[in-house]
């Protein structure tokens, strides 16, 4: 027995020793470049990340903060795909912990068990074999959209905020709930100030002085530790509400929805019960704005673009016809408009940052030594505006897509909007299905172009983006009509469909 006891003991000192001894090799190796930096920037961080590539590479280490910066989408293949093991933690930062929000927003969750099981069960929802579900959700919340741009085209914006969250709502919870309601403004708000959060630049005071963290909130220049408890109370309350309306519905014969009918069959599954709840949670704080911003930029392309967007409808127009509205037996029939979609996810990517990764050991890439711990930023707007692969990068050309050998329609996983490796978008395919039917119904019914003012000029359009953690476009006017006469009765047709 002592003898057993001391060839295991001898073991695991001579194993220790060897990460010990390695590490201290690996360890002087030199870091990837990069510059030192006090204050990361908060507002366009892509743009000045990209702007340090012509002096530091594609690969940026900023040491005094522990931050990666990739901004090449080899690199993000190498680490995040391949390495993905290393490369799918996330932060967890004094300002998120204080929050408490990690416990049901598991998009910021640590890589480990709990995350995991979340994760699992979110992708049981929405996994691509089972996605056929929310068709029937999505037409009727498409065609609504039409209805409504037809109706009231000056508010298209909020149309589009408005289509982007009742298709959560609707397909998940089984409510009918618009932008103007309780709970659609109380999630859009907490989502904002979670992506405050997130940015790396935003609590600078707090990034120099972490033990500040456990002062009291009244101590000068401490408000930060209100505001951590505030939107932690805040998802707390989006967690429930609209899970307990959508169970109260079923209970009283009002309605039954995706969330009550598995509510019920977990009820006695504390857990299970607890990943329900957040898999609700989480699609209407992940799937919301992104979905809705990626419709606003495809808009404004086709502002922008008149000669695309007339492409765009003539293929429809030869292949659809103009007697009914795209469905999404079409869309292989259709490869401009599928590459007008990718064209919009590959300039305008609604998370341009992604969000941010960490990792969980040291690493060694391109000889250059990565530490434990690292924060990891894909640059996701740099690796799509990179001129090798993509010539004249700030171009909107749909055709760099349709004249690709092998077509636009590509898998899924090959437009990067949707983030990397582990923790890639889940819920990418939901989102692919209802960006692309909107187009393509859009496409079918309206002519979009610039608004005119009294006098009759066009009003022109400034084509800003908002530029923290979100890229969407900035308010802007728009003319949406009918493309021909029987146009507006095919969206009024829809409402019966
Ligand atoms: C155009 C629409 C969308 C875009 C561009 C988008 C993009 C992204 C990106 C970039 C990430 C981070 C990935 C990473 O860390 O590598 C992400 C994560 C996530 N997305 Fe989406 N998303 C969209 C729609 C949706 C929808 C509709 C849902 C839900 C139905 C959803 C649910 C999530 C969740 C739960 C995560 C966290 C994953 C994790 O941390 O493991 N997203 N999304």
């Amino acid at each position: 027995m002592n003898i057993q006891l001391s060839i295991l003991g001898a073991a695991a000192a001579l194993i220790s020793s060897f990460f010990l001894l390695r590490r201290r090799k690996i360890s002087r190796l030199p870091y990837p470049p990069g510059p030192m930096i006090t204050d990361m920037p908060v507002f366009d961080s892509w743009v000045h990340y990209r702007n340090w590539t012509k002096q530091y590479g594609s690969l940026i280490y900023i040491r005094n903060r522990n931050i990666l910066i990739i901004n090449d989408l080899q690199v993000a293949d190498d680490l995040l795909e391949r390495r993905a093991r290393i490369y799918s933690d996330r932060e967890s930062t004094p300002i998120l912990r204080m929050s408490k929000i990690e416990n049901i927003n598991w998009a910021i969750q640590c890589y480990g068990d709990k995350w995991r099981k979340n994760r699992r069960f979110f992708q049981q929802i929405y996994r691509r074999a089972t996605i056929d579900r929310f068709h029937p959700t999505q037409y009727k919340e498409v065609q609504l959209f039409l209805r409504r741009l037809f109706t009231t085209p000056s508010d298209f914006m909020e149309h589009t905020t408005a289509l982007s969250q009742r298709n959560i709502y609707t397909a998940v919870y089984g409510l009918d709930i618009e932008a103007n309601h309780y709970i659609a403004r109380k999630t859009a708000k907490t989502l904002e100030e979670i992506s405050k959060m997130l940015l790396p630049g935003a609590f600078p005071l707090l990034a120099h002085l972490p033990w500040l963290q456990f002062l009291p909130s009244w101590f000068p220049g401490c408000g930060f530790k209100h505001f951590a408890k505030q939107v932690g109370e805040s998802l707390d309350e989006i967690w429930s509400l609209p899970f307990d309306l959508a169970v109260d519905n079923l209970k009283y014969g009002k309605g039954s929805s995706l969330i009550a009918d598995l509510a019920i069959s977990l009820e006695h599954k504390g857990e299970e019960l607890h990943e329900l709840k957040s898999m609700g949670l989480m699609s209407a704080l992940a799937g919301a704005d992104t979905t809705g911003a990626s419709i606003s930029s495809f808009i404004l392309a086709m502002i922008l673009h008149p000669d695309v967007q007339a492409k765009g409808q003539a293929e429809i127009d030869q292949v659809v016809g103009t007697d009914r509205l795209p469905t999404f037996q079409d869309r292989k029939s259709l490869p401009y408009v599928e590459s007008i979609y990718r064209e919009v996810m590959r300039l305008y990517p609604p998370l341009p940052l992604c969000v941010s990764h960490a990792s969980i050991e040291d690493d060694v890439y391109r000889d250059c030594f990565i530490p434990k711990g690292c924060i990891v930023i894909p640059n996701i707007w740099a690796m799509n505006r990179d001129p090798e692969r993509y010539p004249d990068p700030n171009a909107f050309r749909p055709e760099r897509f349709y004249e690709l050998p092998k077509g636009p329609f590509t898998g899924i996983d090959d437009i990067s909007a949707f983030g990397f490796g582990r923790r890639i978008c889940p819920g990418r395919h939901m989102a692919d299905n209802t960006v692309w039917l909107t187009f393509a119904s859009v496409l079918a019914t309206f002519n979009l172009g610039k608004a005119r003012d009294e006098a009759g000029s066009e009003i022109e359009v400034s084509g800003e983006f908002t530029n923290a953690f979100f890229c969407h476009p900035k308010p802007y006017k728009c003319s949406i009509v009918p493309r021909f006469p029987s146009a507006k009765e095919l969206i009024l047709a829809a409402r019966d469909a």
